[in-house]
């Protein structure tokens, strides 16, 4: 392996952390995978100048970061004060407590916030896709072209969210152009909990100040975006690689919600659905590191001290990807979170950790999974009348060619008519 190696810095977009990349034509998760394989399970890597403890095994995971988890609970950047990076103490509990209680109410918002955004979606591209293509299939892009530049020609706030590239990126960029409800929620659900704890006289009240409280909400946002919007270019580039299992998503949605609005409800029927979900989540994860944690005291791990201040990771995408752990690991394989009695397993394996480990595990995970499940049941509910077919040839691996992105190499779809597929038999 060609260790010449750069210091770049890797933007998560909003997620800024620096980092060494090989200079290699692959992608840095395959790199680092590589470099797991050759010096094991627990390994120092050196993000420019700054050494970091790579964990790329489950049960050490899991010691590092439960059973030692007070010892690795602070993130390694110590100058924010958002949820994310602040270090662990009752700055973050309180902060984590309120930011928890206004994802949490989000949660019951989400049902008819998700549902009326496809339903916009339909009527603007479906609507317009069967006006302009009465007699061939064309590309679902042009629809969306089209309505970017309706909305750059009216001044819309929406316009640069727009982007063209898929049809995923526009239901969620449509999602964030309506984003200034879900802001006033957050913030009014962050104040009230601000208002309760003063009220209260709670130990945690100091903690809330206006600052604290904005950093939250950029939190949510910066934590709960891109990885979504990530996480539902896979479901749609998937789907669209593997159309038997389109299909199999199509007969339970029909048989188990037919055409109306999905419900949080609907995940306890839909079992294929979910599963397909958690597979992706496993198969394609769009933190591969997981975030760094940092080493309040000198924490002993195997046979290994790691010394206090330094930053750990659990590198996630190599546990949820291992044969050891998962059998023939780089299959895309639904089947294998269904047991049986054809029921979705809700006994996590060991080695699913797509939201973390430990004490600052994902605090949106519910609403991501809610998320998910919404967006893709009702996707697919608008789009019944199609098959969902991929029009491009780029394969279904991260993009190698950024850093930035872990979401797959652009990738165009298109919608085909039913009715086209059968007259062209
Ligand atoms: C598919 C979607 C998502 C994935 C894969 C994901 C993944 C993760 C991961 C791996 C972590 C780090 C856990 C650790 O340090 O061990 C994290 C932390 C976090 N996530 Fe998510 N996330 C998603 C969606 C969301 C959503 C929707 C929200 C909020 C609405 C959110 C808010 C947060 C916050 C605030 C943290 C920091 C928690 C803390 O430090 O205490 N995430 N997420």
């Amino acid at each position: 392996m060609n260790l010449d190696y750069l210091p770049v810095r890797i933007r998560y977009r909003f997620w800024a952390i620096y980092c060494v990349i090989f200079k290699s034509k692959d992608h840095w998760d395959v790199v680092l995978r590589q470099v797991a394989k050759q010096y094991g399970p627990v390994f120092t890597f050196w993000f420019g100048t700054r050494p970091q403890v790579m964990i790329t095994d489950i049960d050490l995971g899991r010691e590092a970061f439960r059973k030692n988890d007070m010892a690795a609970s602070n993130m390694s950047n110590e100058k924010c004060q958002d949820v994310v990076s602040t270090d662990y103490g009752p700055q973050w509990e309180a902060l984590r407590r309120v930011a928890h209680s206004a994802v949490h109410h989000e949660y019951f918002r989400r049902e008819r916030l998700f549902a009326e955004t496809i339903d916009i979606v339909k009527g603007k591209y479906i609507k317009h896709y069967d006006d302009y293509n009465e007699s061939i299939e064309r590309d679902f892009c042009d629809a969306l072209i089209s309505a970017k530049n309706d909305a750059l020609r009216d001044g819309k706030e929406s316009a640069p969210y727009l982007t063209d590239t898929n049809l995923s990126m526009a239901i969620f960029d449509i999602f964030l152009a309506g984003t200034d409800t879900t802001i006033m929620n957050f913030c009014d659900a962050l104040i009230s909990a601000k208002n309760d704890a003063l009220r209260d006289g709670k130990e945690s009240a100091p903690y809330l100040t206006d600052t604290n409280l904005s950093m939250a909400i950029f939190d949510i946002f910066l934590a709960g975006t891109d990885t979504s919007q990530h996480t539902f270019q896979w479901i749609v580039l998937l789907m669209s690689y593997y159309p038997e299992m389109q299909q199999k998503l199509r007969q339970e949605i029909e048989s188990q919600i037919g055409d109306r609005m999905p419900t949080h409800e609907d995940r306890n029927r839909c079992h294929y659905v979910m599963a397909f979900i958690a597979e992706t989540l496993r198969f394609r994860n769009v933190v591969p590191t997981g975030l760094p944690h940092k080493t309040l005291v000198d924490t002993k791990l195997d046979k290994y001290t790691i010394p206090k201040n330094m930053s750990v990771f659990v590198y996630q995408s190599i546990i949820c990807r291992n044969d050891k752990d998962w059998q023939n690991s780089d299959e895309f394989k639904p089947e294998r979170f269904i047991d049986s009695e054809g029921q979705f397993i809700t006994t996590r394996p060991k080695a699913f950790i797509p939201f973390g480990v430990g004490r600052r595990v994902c605090l949106g995970e519910k609403l991501a999974i809610a998320d998910l499940f919404l967006v893709l049941v009702r996707f697919l509910q608008s789009t019944q009348d199609y098959d969902i077919v991929l029009d491009s040839n780029g394969g279904i691996e991260y993009n190698p060619n950024t850093a930035e992105n872990l979401g797959p190499s652009e990738y165009r779809i298109k919608l085909i008519k039913l009715t086209m597929i059968e007259s062209n038999k």
